[in-house]
């Protein structure tokens, strides 16, 4: 690693500074080693710090203040005085390394390399056992006549010292008399010594296979044989032909330099870089060694003044290029306790979306507090990620097929873990993406059609009145068991309060923002809820696969906390999602690979800066498997409601008003008889809310469950033409309206 304050360079710049004092009047100038180190490693200009006394031209943007010799005023204290923070200051604002590394205080982590580990031993264990019989012991096998004659060469070789027959050669050639007696004489001794031995061994070998061929049990013949065979193989086997292959190949990764950081990072295309290693300079400065960190290499860098992190990430795949390694290795990330120009450059061994399906921490879990975070992925360094949904609401949005289904599923297994949460699941694209966790959805819908989507803008009108009625609960709690104004636990858990905490979720719902008929409604009812029910316990996630204006009303997208964006098409698509001028700080989803980095996205809102997150996936039977354990949660603690106990929810067909009484007030006693239509009309003025666009059928269906029917009625248009139409008799409507008070009061 280069070091910023090399010695040797030091000594030159204060030698520098010496020689040009020594040229001025100036005399006993004090050098402040503060500045000039500051200087040297700050400075997009690394040359010498000349003195403010030195004859250097002035840049054209200085505003030099000239002093009476006609020179300019040193306006930098020559003195050198203490700037910044104090010493107990300074060490108290210092940062403390962890003591213990990441992955010892991680119990996930811990678990998961520990699993990697075995997962890599079982897998290598399993490679060369089922090549034994098939592979290894035939190839053995083969090469053991091989293998005989090359220990009968070596054993002869050794008996006649055939390895000192080369050095014998030399003093030979080379005439060294001396030594080639005395070479001579050794190799008479040891050849006599080892004949002896090699006769003695024959003879051992000869009675040992005399015995085993007449005299040994046949058990110990089969051993005998498959040893000599096995062990005349492995002799036999050619230097260039091992004889088990490798279970795994290890990819091999090169280690991350500072070398190679500086020569990436002035290859993308950053100026004041750039120019400063063009004249030998790093241009960046390392605060800390490169280190390894999960699984890859972490490099925490100081970027030339005024080059901020955005800078570089919007660069991300040219510094991919300089660092020779694939886009989803090279992950650039601010730090959020420093500064701007603070660069987190992590490097991994592989690419993000080859990581493969990574695990749901809750998977197993038998249950979930929702005031806890929700897990949900792990980032590009393996560190695991997760969402907060109470006091929240969730916008995922991205092109079709990138995982925002997988990502809901994810928080709607969360919140279904939590007994005490109420689950309305709404996902209006119909392919039934979410009909695992039917059996624990208190409201539930799938589908495209009108139907189905109209029972979803019915889902947010009535939550709508419920974060109504909540506001005016909340109001009433004592000061000690509500002080903020706000769901807890505590609150959650008191059920006669009905204050436990409502997940809303609207998967493709630019289905329902974008319909002709109830968009508006809905749009309107979810802007409303995000705005107040947050503090109330009601919390919305929506996933859009459209993120337009049209089909995600920008007071939805202008205020969601938390926000996820996978893969999206372009630059006003992520800002929708992400947030206002995301794509102008770097955090950009348009980055993402179609299809490869499917589950991959970044999420703002539930860390201190956006973070790239590859959601955890919870395939269709994991779902099931989940749903099944939470359904038996609710039911042993009776918190199974609505759509789960298979009652269809009292206000879903209609309007959440009382239509007699509505219609009661529009048709007054003195009109006997009226259209249909025209009640229509004076509703939509009575609550252009609720009954907004209707028309005459639409009374006649919503009466007829009622038991008025619709007739004939003759009356005069507004033209004054007399004409029959579709209308109702007043005293069918007050006899409905008596028979259900009078059945009310049975009841
Ligand atoms: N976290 C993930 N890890 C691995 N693969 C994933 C992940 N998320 C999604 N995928 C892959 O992407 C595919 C599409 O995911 P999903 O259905 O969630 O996308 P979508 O954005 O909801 O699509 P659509 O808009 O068409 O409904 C999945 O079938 C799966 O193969």
């Amino acid at each position: 690693m280069k070091h910023p304050d090399d010695d040797n360079e030091l000594f030159n710049r204060l030698e520098a500074d010496v020689a040009a004092d020594s040229d001025t009047p100036a005399r006993g100038h004090v050098v402040d080693l503060d500045k000039a180190r500051t200087a040297r490693g700050e400075s997009p200009d690394p040359s010498p710090d000349r003195s403010a006394n030195s004859e250097r031209p002035q840049s054209s943007d200085s505003e030099p203040t000239e002093s009476g010799n006609g020179r300019p005023t040193p306006v930098d204290s020559s003195v050198p005085t203490v700037s910044g923070p104090g010493l107990v200051d300074r060490i108290k604002n210092s940062k403390r390394l962890d003591v213990f590394p990441a992955w010892m205080k991680s119990r996930a982590e811990f678990t998961e390399a520990l699993g990697w580990l075995a997962g890599h031993v079982g897998h290598t264990a399993a490679y060369h056992a089922v090549r034994v019989p098939f592979v290894y012991v035939p190839k053995l096998v083969w090469r053991s006549p091989r293998g005989a004659l090359n220990i009968l060469c070596r054993i002869g070789r050794w008996a006649v010292d055939g390895e000192g027959e080369a050095l014998r050669q030399y003093t030979a050639t080379n005439e060294q008399v001396d030594e080639y007696l005395k070479l001579s004489r050794q190799r008479d001794r040891r050849v006599r010594l080892r004949a002896i031995l090699t006769i003695l061994g024959a003879v051992f070998a000869l009675g040992l296979g005399l015995f085993l061929v007449f005299g040994a049990q046949p058990l110990t013949q089969v051993l005998a044989v498959t040893v000599a065979v096995l062990g005349c193989g492995l002799a036999g086997a050619p230097a260039d032909a091992p004889l088990a292959t490798r279970a795994v190949i290890k990819t091999e990764v090169q280690k991350l330099t500072s070398d190679i950081v500086v020569k990436a990072m002035a290859s993308i295309g950053i100026g004041q870089i750039a120019s400063a290693v063009a004249k030998g300079q790093d241009g960046i400065r390392f605060v800390a060694p490169i280190t390894r960190e999960g699984p890859g290499w972490r490099a925490d860098i100081d970027l030339p003044l005024g080059v901020t992190v955005a800078d570089v990430a919007d660069r991300r795949a040219r510094l991919a290029s300089g660092l020779r390694r694939p886009l989803g290795c090279v992950w650039p990330d601010a730090d959020p306790n420093e500064h701007e120009g603070r660069l987190i450059l992590w490097v991994g061994d592989r690419d993000l979306s080859k990581t493969g399906i990574v695990k749901w921490q809750l998977a197993n879990a038998r249950r979930h507090d929702i005031f806890k975070r929700n897990p949900f992925g792990i980032d590009p360094r393996g560190r695991a990620q997760s969402v907060p949904m109470i006091q929240h609401n969730i916008l995922i949005g991205s092109l079709p097929g990138q995982g925002k289904t997988a990502s809901v599923r994810v928080l709607a297994c969360g919140a279904a873990l939590d007994p005490s949460v109420e689950l309305w699941l709404h996902e209006n694209k119909g392919t039934g993406d979410l009909d695992s966790l039917e059996c624990v959805s208190h409201r539930f819908v799938s589908g495209i059609d009108d139907d189905s989507i109209k029972y979803a803008a019915d889902s947010l009108k009535l939550l709508r009145e419920e974060v109504m009625r909540r506001a005016k609960a909340i109001k009433m709690l004592p000061r000690d068991l509500c002080p903020d104004k706000r769901i807890t636990r505590q609150i959650a858990d008191k059920r006669s309060l009905k204050l436990w905490p409502l997940v809303g979720v609207f998967d493709e719902c630019q289905n329902l923002f974008a319909h002709p008929k109830y968009g508006k409604q809905a749009g309107d009812d979810a802007e409303f809820i995000i705005k107040l029910g947050r503090a109330l316990g009601v919390i919305l996630v929506l996933a859009t696969q459209r993120p337009d204006k049209d089909s995600l009303p920008t007071g939805i997208s202008g205020n969601v906390s938390i926000r996820f964006a996978l893969k999206v098409a372009g630059q006003v698509e992520n800002d929708m999602i992400l947030g206002t001028s995301a794509y102008k700080n770097g955090v950009r989803a348009t980055s993402f690979r179609p299809e490869i980095d499917a589950g991959n996205g970044y999420l703002a809102g539930a860390t201190a800066l956006p973070v790239v997150v590859r959601t955890a996936y919870l395939d269709d039977n994991a779902t099931h498997a989940i749903a099944q354990r939470a359904h038996a949660l609710r039911k042993a603690e009776g918190t199974l409601s609505g759509h789960a106990l298979g009652e269809e929810a009292e206000n879903t067909s209609g309007p959440s008003y009382d239509l007699l009484a509505d219609v009661a007030a529009v048709v007054p006693p003195t009109e006997e008889r009226v259209w249909n239509e025209r009640i229509a009309a004076r509703l939509a003025e009575l609550r252009p809310e609720v009954y907004g666009g209707w028309k005459g059928e639409n009374v006649t269906s919503a009466l007829k469950p009622h038991g008025i029917t619709t007739r004939g009625v003759a009356g005069m248009t507004d033209d004054g033409e007399r004409t029959t139409r579709r209308g109702i008799v007043r005293d069918d409507l007050t006899k409905a309206i008596a028979e259900r008070d009078e059945n009310r009061g049975a009841a």
